[in-house]
């Protein structure tokens, strides 16, 4: 409810999980959707949606888990549609697994591609398996510092320890992509007026 008593609309958004095969997208998306890690997980695309109240909002997330198919050329990953469905990205990679590394660097360097054509969007970098510190093959600085080059959220986690993690992810992200609509709002209403204006003007001097 607005101070005013009226109810807010409720906020949607779509999120697509994106990175290579076995980095725990399936893990963590779970992990926010039901609070519990299974351990193993079924390999098929799903769609899920997830209705929640977030700062006194009511939200509903849809959230594709994706899959990257064996032997990947990464960046075909991701199709034009699903670019054109998503709000926001989440990029995996574990940070066991440089080659996991690399398919996010390829995946984030498509959705910027995109980005030129269909206007800027959140995508949030996430290092999974943080409890595996023994394997790891990526420092944290790596990933901070790819996330930072490219104006990305970026977290290291561990779905399968902790719920926390997850939560955080989803939630920046879904403020991410608040934050970028009433932006993207700001800027055409700025755009419209001086649209108008010049079309008044040009017609003034053509008088
Ligand atoms: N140690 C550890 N294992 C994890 C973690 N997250 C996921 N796993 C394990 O990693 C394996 C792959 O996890 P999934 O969630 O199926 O990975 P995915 O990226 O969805 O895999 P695909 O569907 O094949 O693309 C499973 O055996 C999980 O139990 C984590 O944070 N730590």
């Amino acid at each position: 409810m607005t101070e005013t008593g009226h109810q807010q609309p409720k906020v949607e958004a779509n999120i697509l999980v994106l990175g290579a095969e076995n980095v725990g997208k399936s893990a963590l998306t779970v992990r926010f959707l039901t609070r519990r890690f299974i351990g193993e997980y079924v390999g098929t695309e799903s769609i899920y949606t997830h209705n929640v109240t977030v700062d006194g909002r009511e939200t509903s997330f849809s959230i594709w888990d994706s899959v990257c198919p064996q032997n990947p050329n990464a960046q075909n990953c991701i199709t034009e549609d699903q670019l054109r469905w998503a709000d926001g990205f989440i990029l995996v990679y574990s940070i066991c697994e440089r080659d996991s590394f690399s398919v996010v660097r390829q995946q984030l360097h498509r959705i910027r591609q995109m980005k030129k054509r269909h206007g800027p969007v959140p995508v949030i970098i996430v290092g999974n398996k943080r409890d595996l510190q023994h394997h790891r093959e990526i420092t944290s600085e790596e990933g901070r510092m790819l996330a930072l080059s490219s104006d990305c959220g970026f977290f290291e986690i561990s779905a399968a320890e902790t719920y926390h993690g997850s939560l955080v992810v989803f939630h920046q992200l879904l403020e991410a992509v608040r934050e970028n609509r009433s932006s993207v709002k700001k800027n055409s209403g700025i755009k419209g007026i001086v649209r108008s204006m010049s079309a008044v003007f040009s017609r003034r001097r053509t008088e």
